[in-house]
């Protein structure tokens, strides 16, 4: 993607502004804190709590006005504009050195800035082509929250060489928040020049329209079908926040400074970036449903912790762990919202989550900062000894117990069901990476592929799914393997002239579920494990459960016994995910032109029998199936599928992120 020219200068351009806007934020923020210094505590968490209001105020109230406007003017000048705004802003903070300025030019920085996203937005489309539309919108998410990171690093970077340099050359000190300030206008102005060199036109290319803040959170909350999982990750986004709130004037109580702070808002985002991007991998057989209320608990503890031991150390990394259980509780959210919603609930449920996070993170930090002012410091004697408790770590400790309650609240509300698996074989599993033993009847060594079935009885549309999906898996750049069963291989060709001939009727069915299942050890141990071995995503027309149907329920054969031949036919290889197209027998008979083979000329009773079996096997372990109905539209049910699968491969890309992303810079930008 970043080969085309135009997107590339796009991205650096971003990647400059939200440097140089995150820079800013912490800058500001310590700002607002030393210009207060010698004021009362609640001041203080006044200044800074004032600073993050005011960054998330104008997306609240002039957010509808800045998406009218961003049509209509030029998108070149509107981008130079608010960047070159923005940096001349940063240098005046420091110049005039009064909170009152510093809060009028953070307000005014940030309306620069919620003129310049959806102006992003809508130029995006114009400079990479519309398939990669998708990765495009991902990568400039990514970078928005990634260069939270680098901002944080940077800035305990500057702080602490500024500190050291003063503490060598006295003369020539400049407070370290300054040079941030410098540094943050210095990106914005390269930012600036960079989208000069752009080809953007005002009408070039396709016109995306932004939503507005309030009215996406509006329209999302009152759709209703996103609210109880939204609470959830809100909740954890909530908690991440207090400590981004709170952490300015936590890091005083445990003797650090500036530096400090860039630590633990640089720890927080790491702990997200890599709950977002690695967990979801890492814990990948893991339930999600279960994932979501234990991370949200992680959250929750490591707040706990932050808040109870007053110590820089072990303040940053219980604060990683916060951003780790934040970030996992939204990555597994989005996963079951997209399994959840509706599709066309869909670009509304994500446009609110999105605001939403937007103001749970930074409302949260708000108001945490201005409450640790509130509450106060206080000593409490213990004996001999003293234990010193700030509004900061109080804070701290009141979110962690919300955080908690919370997290029992979603994992009750999402398990209600008995499990099959208990929890602590779960995790066990997890944590040695192994995939669990459902049932405990599968020995199951794990692969590294991704192994799909299709399911469903004659004329179901499987062919037709198989070839979309690969289609569509290959476009996302996967390694995939498509195959069939009878038949794959070069035995398999053999054999399925066998036990299709018509010439065989009357066949026993032992000697035909036997055959079935010699095909398919064949089929696994040439093709399907290789494949799988090597990582590829195999897609198989048929698998067990087709014996399972047509051996078992339509043969009337005793079930275990089949499951039982090929248990030991495919060394216990169980699919990951099996699409069970449900069509009516007769319905899916109707498509073929005339019964063309042994078994499709079978009675109509026995394909009854046959559909009934399918779903009776998905009924049984609803977690591994994904039962479509055959009679909607092939697009319709090919879109279903891609839904289903994208949360279970090894890099999930949402393919609806053109209606979704309209809303994703709404975080940060
Ligand atoms: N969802 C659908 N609705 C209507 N017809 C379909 C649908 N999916 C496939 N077909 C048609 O039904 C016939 C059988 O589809 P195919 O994919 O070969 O099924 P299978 O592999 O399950 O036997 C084909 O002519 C195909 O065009
Ligand atoms: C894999 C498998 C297929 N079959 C039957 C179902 C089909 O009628 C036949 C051939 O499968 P298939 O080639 O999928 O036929 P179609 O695409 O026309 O549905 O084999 C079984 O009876 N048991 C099995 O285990």
């Amino acid at each position: 993607m970043l080969a085309s020219k135009p997107f590339r200068r796009l991205w650096i351009s971003l990647s400059l502004s939200s440097l140089g806007d995150w820079l800013s934020l912490l800058a500001l923020v310590s700002l607002a804190a030393l210009l207060t210094r010698d004021q009362p505590p609640l001041t203080i968490s006044a200044a800074v709590g004032g600073v993050i209001a005011l960054k998330l105020a104008p997306w609240l109230v002039l957010s509808p006005l800045a998406n009218a406007l961003a049509g209509r003017v030029d998108r070149r000048i509107t981008m130079v504009v608010a960047d070159l705004l923005r940096a001349a802003l940063y240098v005046s903070v420091p110049l005039v050195g009064r909170l009152d300025w510093l809060l009028v030019a953070t307000f005014v920085a940030e309306c620069a800035a919620l003129f310049w996203a959806p102006t992003k937005e809508a130029a995006t489309p114009s400079l990479v082509p519309k398939r990669w539309l998708g990765q495009a919108d991902q990568l400039n998410l990514l970078t928005t929250y990634g260069s939270a990171l680098a901002a944080a690093a940077l800035f305990a970077v500057v702080t602490s060489t500024a500190t050291v340099l003063a503490g060598l050359f006295p003369p020539m000190s400049i407070p370290d928040a300054d040079i941030a300030l410098y540094i943050a206008a210095l990106l914005s102005l390269a930012a600036a020049v960079v989208v000069w060199t752009l080809p953007l036109a005002k009408e070039h290319g396709e016109q995306r329209r932004a939503v507005s803040l309030p009215r996406a959170l509006w329209s999302g909350w009152r759709g209703g079908t996103v609210r109880r999982l939204s609470v959830g990750m809100l909740g954890a986004l909530a908690a991440a926040g207090a400590v981004i709130g709170v952490a300015r004037l936590f890091v005083p109580t445990v003797g650090a400074g500036n530096a400090g702070f860039g630590v633990l808002v640089g720890a927080v985002f790491t702990g997200v970036v890599a709950g977002v991007l690695i967990g979801p991998r890492v814990l990948r057989d893991f339930s999600r449903r279960r994932l979501f209320g234990l991370s949200v608990g992680m959250a929750g503890a490591a707040l706990l912790l932050a808040g109870l031991i007053p110590n820089m150390v072990f303040a940053a990394g219980a604060v990683t762990a916060v951003g780790i259980g934040a970030g996992l509780a939204w990555a597994t959210g989005v996963t079951l919202l997209d399994r959840e919603v509706a599709d066309h609930d869909r670009a509304g449920a994500f446009g609110f989550v999105y605001a939403a996070a937007r103001v749970a993170l930074m409302g949260v930090a708000a108001v945490a900062a201005v409450a640790a002012g509130l509450v106060g410091s206080y000593t409490l004697p213990l004996g001999e000894l003293t234990y010193d408790f700030s509004g900061a770590a109080a804070v701290l400790l009141i979110m962690a117990v919300l955080t908690l309650v919370l997290a029992l609240v979603c994992y009750r509300r999402m398990n209600r069901e008995p499990a099959d698996v208990s929890l602590a074989v779960e995790l066990w599993a997890a944590l040695r990476g192994v995939p669990v033993k459902r049932g405990g009847d599968e020995e199951a060594t794990p692969v590294p592929g991704t192994f799909i079935v299709v399911e469903g009885g004659e004329g179901a549309g499987k062919s037709t799914q198989v070839r979309q999906l690969s289609i569509w898996l290959r476009d996302e750049g996967f390694d995939v393997v498509t195959t069939r069963e009878p038949g794959a291989t070069k035995l398999g060709t053999r054999l399925r002239a066998l036990l299709l001939d018509k010439e065989h009727t009357g066949m026993s069915s032992r000697a035909e579920a036997l055959l079935y299942a010699a095909d398919r050890a064949e089929h696994v141990n040439s093709v399907i494990r290789p494949a799988l071995q090597r990582g590829a995503i195999v897609i198989s027309d048929r698998f067990v459960d087709s014996t399972l149907a047509y051996q078992g329920a339509g043969r009337e054969m005793a079930e275990s016994e089949i499951v039982e031949i090929n248990r030991w036919a495919t060394e216990g290889l169980v699919p990951h995910l099996t699409v069970l197209l449900d069509v009516p027998a007769a319905a899916g008979l109707a498509r073929h032109a005339s019964p063309t083979d042994r078994i499709e000329a079978e009675a109509a009773e026995f394909h009854e029998r046959v559909c009934q079996g399918f779903r009776d096997l998905a009924e049984r372990e609803p977690q591994r199936y994904l039962v479509l109905d055959a009679q909607e539209s092939p697009e319709e049910i090919t879109r279903a599928i891609q839904r289903r699968i994208r949360p279970i491969l090894p890099d999930p890309v949402p393919d609806d992120s053109e209606a979704v992303t309209n809303m994703i810079p709404v975080i940060r930008e």
